[in-house]
């Protein structure tokens, strides 16, 4: 089944804000993108996911199993990236992979082919047997990948994967996600929405604690038509655009800026429609101030 239900969940930190708000949500086998603007509450949520954070209040269940009361039947079957993922400097990149494994249950023979599988998925093999003391930040996180990756997880949760990848490994990424086979539940945050656009079949944006829209990638560009624009102007209207709409890219040609915006009415006499892109629908989207996403279909 590979299935989470997210039922009624809020948490409260001790010593701050209010970081989940009643959150509600199924998340089937697939690949769920979260997004939402710092501090909506997405590693809260991914960390409560991974259970190594409990609720205050509400359930999550994995598929039917209470995984707050019972975290176990989950833990063999996870993978997790965290936001700030540390590593044991001294070991080698195969130690410390082939230690994660045991961890996860694995011995012999299994063990050395998942060590072996991983490294070779996030291009490490060559440095199998460098200390991680010599890793480069974007190094770090492939073994941050690898080690989500050690226990060919049924869900896997990671927490802005490709921050610190150059382009090309992101690229790579990409592909580790589209070939991972079967029945898989994998739920990773992201600030980059490129990268949601090339691999989630959902989205759940979450912001000030609260789900605020789910949907497809579709269904969020079909709710974002008619929001963006595009307009050529001289740098002064275009700083005075600027401080009253979202724009989404600003492009200088000569004396004139081309300047593509959300807005959900016109913004200026000279202004063209233009299909959105996936970000622009999400910063519309964003820029109902204060609103519920009431235009949306959440599932
Ligand atoms: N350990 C903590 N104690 C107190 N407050 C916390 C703690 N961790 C997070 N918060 C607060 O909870 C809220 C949600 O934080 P969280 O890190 O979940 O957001 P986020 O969406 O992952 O943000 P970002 O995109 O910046 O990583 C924020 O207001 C944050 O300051």
């Amino acid at each position: 089944m590979s299935t989470i239900f997210i039922d009624q969940v809020s948490k409260q930190y001790k010593k701050g804000k209010q970081a989940l708000q009643d959150v509600t949500l199924r998340m089937e086998a697939g690949v769920w993108g979260l997004v939402g603007p710092n501090g909506a509450g997405k590693t809260t949520l991914l960390r409560i996911l991974a259970s190594l954070l409990k609720p205050t209040s509400g359930v999550v269940s994995w598929d039917g199993e209470d995984i707050v009361a019972y975290p176990q039947a989950l833990r063999c079957e996870l993978g997790y990236l965290p936001q700030h993922f540390g590593v044991y400097p001294q070991l080698t990149a195969y130690e410390f992979l082939r230690y994660i494994g045991e961890l996860k249950g694995l011995t012999g023979s299994l063990l050395r082919h998942r060590v072996d599988t991983v490294l070779d998925l996030v291009h490490l093999t060559n440095e199998a047997n460098h200390r991680l003391r010599t890793f480069s930040g974007g190094m770090i996180r492939r073994i941050g990948i690898a080690q989500a990756l050690i226990n060919d997880p049924r869900i896997l949760v990671l927490d802005e994967p490709t921050v610190g990848l150059d382009p090309a490994e992101r690229v790579s990424f990409r592909e580790i996600i589209a070939s991972l086979q079967g029945e898989r539940l994998v739920i990773l945050s992201t600030h980059i929405i490129t990268d949601i656009e090339v691999m989630a079949t959902e989205i759940a944006l979450l912001r000030d604690g609260r789900l605020f829209w789910n949907g497809t990638c579709d269904a969020l560009l079909a709710d974002a038509t008619n929001t963006a624009w595009s307009v050529t102007l001289d740098p002064a209207a275009f700083e005075r655009l600027r401080a009253t709409y979202q724009t989404s890219q600003a492009i200088r040609h000569g004396k004139l800026v081309e300047v593509r915006l959300v807005a959900h009415t016109c913004p200026h006499p000279e202004a063209v429609r233009v299909e959105p892109t996936l970000e622009e629908a999400y910063l519309s989207l964003l820029s109902l101030e204060g609103q519920e996403a009431t235009f949306s279909t959440p599932s």
